[in-house]
């Protein structure tokens, strides 16, 4: 097993050990970022990093993400989660406590391209993610022996538009409870308002254009076709309006005209790789916010 560069402090502590995270958002008010910081610091947690946006000089919508380091942190959430839930819920505020430390559990969704599910499976090892990949599930069998070589559970379910609605329950049946976040590493099926309703977290796409140009199936052959001079990459949350959900992240990368098709798919999937794996990785960190179709990214 290649060795994680998840390092640690020189002292041998891991870095992310009493380390939280607080989300606020909500209906901009003034006070809301000393409210949020006296609670932290009256409960004797030091702020360690803190981003807040808020869409309008007032009465807008307010998004925070606040990094803070608090010993013996899990033995008092409960305790924090209280105050938090008594300070914030009168000020219109929702919220979500996490731990840096516990990995967000991931289920990958994959078909017979490898170069997405195989660089999130590298980028884990190396501990470039907060994640653990806890099943690759695939509606064909090609990446099986791959999968299982990093030690992850490989689950075919084959989907044809006739079993669609039997193959999907087996997939929530998998997913459901037992992942935190699907990300749909080249996955080539379109899923199910039915599947989003229940699979109950949400789900992350890469698609292989730079969105919202060239849509759905084909994009490189439809961008060779238009003469473009960028290609590009997008990760976005999956609604049922196919490739139209929340973008998290997105990339190009330059291309010409003495580029064929397969040129332009060679070079975009190293684009596909590294804007999954940022959106993926923000994820994971919690650093994302849905605001309508949109996100904020604290990066
Ligand atoms: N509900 C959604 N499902 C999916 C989305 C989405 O945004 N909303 N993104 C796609 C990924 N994708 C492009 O990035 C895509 C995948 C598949 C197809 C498609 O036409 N699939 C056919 C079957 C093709 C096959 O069997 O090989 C189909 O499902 O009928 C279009 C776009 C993932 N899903």
């Amino acid at each position: 097993m290649a060795t994680s560069i998840r390092t640690t402090e020189k002292n041998g502590e891991n870095p992310l050990a009493d380390r939280g995270r607080l989300m606020v958002h909500g209906e901009d008010r003034p006070g809301i970022v000393a409210a949020v910081s006296g609670l932290l610091s009256n409960h004797g947690a030091n702020i360690v990093s803190l981003d807040q946006y808020s869409t309008d000089h007032s009465g807008g919508r307010f998004f925070q993400r606040t990094e803070f380091h608090l010993k013996g942190f899990a033995a008092q959430r409960e305790q924090l989660e209280q105050e938090l839930e008594e300070t914030l819920r009168p000020l219109g505020m929702s919220w979500r406590l996490t731990e840096a430390q516990q990995l967000k559990r991931v289920a990958v969704f994959a078909s017979k391209m490898d170069h997405c599910l195989l660089d999130l499976l590298w980028r884990e090892r190396r501990g470039e993610l907060g994640m653990t990949t806890t099943m690759v599930v695939s509606n064909h069998p090609d990446l099986a022996e791959e999968v299982r070589s990093f030690g992850v559970p490989f689950f075919h379910v084959p989907v044809t538009k006739e079993n669609k609605p039997e193959a999907e329950r087996k997939q929530v049946e998998l997913v459901r409870d037992n992942v935190d976040v699907v990300v749909l590493a080249r996955y080539m099926q379109i899923l199910t308002g039915d599947f989003l309703d229940n699979v109950g977290v949400p789900v992350i796409n890469i698609h292989h254009s730079f969105l919202p140009a060239f849509m759905g199936a084909n994009p490189y052959l439809k961008a060779k076709e238009r003469g473009v001079k960028l290609i590009g990459a997008t990760a976005h949350y999956v609604t049922e309006d196919l490739d139209e959900g929340p973008i998290i992240e997105q990339d190009v990368e330059r291309v010409s005209h003495a580029d064929t098709v397969t040129d332009l798919v060679r070079k975009g999937a190293d684009v596909e790789r590294r804007v999954l794996a940022r959106a993926v990785g923000w994820h994971c960190e919690d650093r994302v916010f849905r605001d309508g179709n949109s996100t904020v990214v604290f990066d």
